[in-house]
């Protein structure tokens, strides 16, 4: 195909995108946060002067400051959106969050326990309800394992059903079914490469389904797909968000999205926070530097 009508072929699927995000905005919910501004969220998850920093292994040995101070709060079935640049700290917040990585000072507070001041198993059991899901479907699924194997692994981990094949197999059913992934019986027995990328993708959302989550952390999980998948995952997690009252942390670099998706938008900026408020706020009336900057790139590339 020629390079020109390549690129009219991904205009027209860019403005498609943005007529389906436009409906996306129009859900009730969502309705009614634009209605009511930031509207109140009682709370799920507060972040509290969370500090990390990294060990270079260079000769030199030195540390670098990642996240310096990071305050926010996660509301009970909000979707609060997180952009920055590359580099400036987005995926250590959610590991952290998920428990895939330590914080070197600060608190976490979770449906009100202080989570980072819990021992291990104590911080296993509080956070159970806090699942990820990651960019890259290949990476985080193991091609070794078949479906039913990947998605049933997290009650294993936690040593749930243990005795219990057969009602460990219809949770199974019932996560794929609940991620649109139906006949449940076609897909338990293949393999992730016998998948594709936006089946992958809701794989792993029946993962993180299948513990019963209040909170996902979601990282980049649409920067893989292409624009329609990207769309029908969005749509999938907002009925999802709808169904089971669950609250989202989506880290994201398109911005664009965070408009249709997301109550609340946070801007990192080398580790720190320098702006938050409605995705409508922060993208009409930037206050900061950074978010000014990365607004007026975006408008020049015409991409919001
Ligand atoms: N395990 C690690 N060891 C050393 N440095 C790390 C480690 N993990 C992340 N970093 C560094 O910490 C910084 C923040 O990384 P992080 O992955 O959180 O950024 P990000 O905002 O998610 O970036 P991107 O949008 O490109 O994914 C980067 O400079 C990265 O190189």
């Amino acid at each position: 195909m020629a390079v020109k009508e390549l690129s009219d072929l991904s205009k027209s699927k860019e403005s498609e995108d943005r007529d389906s995000l436009q409906a996306l905005s129009r859900n009730p919910h969502r309705q009614q946060i634009i209605k009511h501004g930031a509207m109140q969220h009682t709370g799920l998850l507060e972040i509290q002067s969370l500090h990390k920093s990294y060990r270079d292994r260079s000769a030199f040995s030195h540390i670098a400051n990642v996240l310096n101070g990071i305050h926010f709060t996660v509301g009970e079935n909000e979707t609060v959106g997180l952009v920055g640049s590359s580099g400036a700290g987005k995926s250590t917040i959610g590991r952290i969050i998920a428990g895939l990585e330590h914080a070197d000072s600060g608190r976490m507070l979770y449906q009100g326990h202080d989570v980072l001041a819990l021992k291990n198993k104590e911080r296993r059991t509080v956070t159970n309800s806090i699942q990820m899901i990651f960019q890259d479907p290949y990476e985080s699924l193991s091609p070794r394992m078949t479906i039913e194997q990947l998605i049933v692994e997290p009650l294993v981990i936690q040593k749930l059903y243990k005795n219990e094949p057969e009602k460990r197999r219809q949770l199974v059913r019932a996560a794929l079914a609940e991620v649109s992934l139906t006949p449940p019986e076609r897909f338990m027995n293949r393999y992730p490469h016998e998948l594709s990328g936006g089946e992958r993708q809701r794989v792993g959302l029946a993962r993180a389904f299948i513990c019963q989550p209040r909170l996902i952390v979601a990282d980049e999980p649409t920067s893989m797909l292409d624009s329609s998948l990207r769309l029908d995952l969005l749509q999938l997690m907002n009925q999802l968000r709808e169904r089971h009252q669950i609250s989202y942390l989506f880290i994201t670099h398109d911005i664009a999205l965070t408009h249709s998706f997301c109550d609340r938008l946070l801007v990192l900026d080398k580790g720190e926070i320098v702006e938050s408020g409605t995705p409508q706020d922060v993208i009409e009336r930037p206050q900061h530097p950074y978010t000014q900057r990365l607004i007026g790139a975006l408008q020049q590339l015409n991409k919001i």
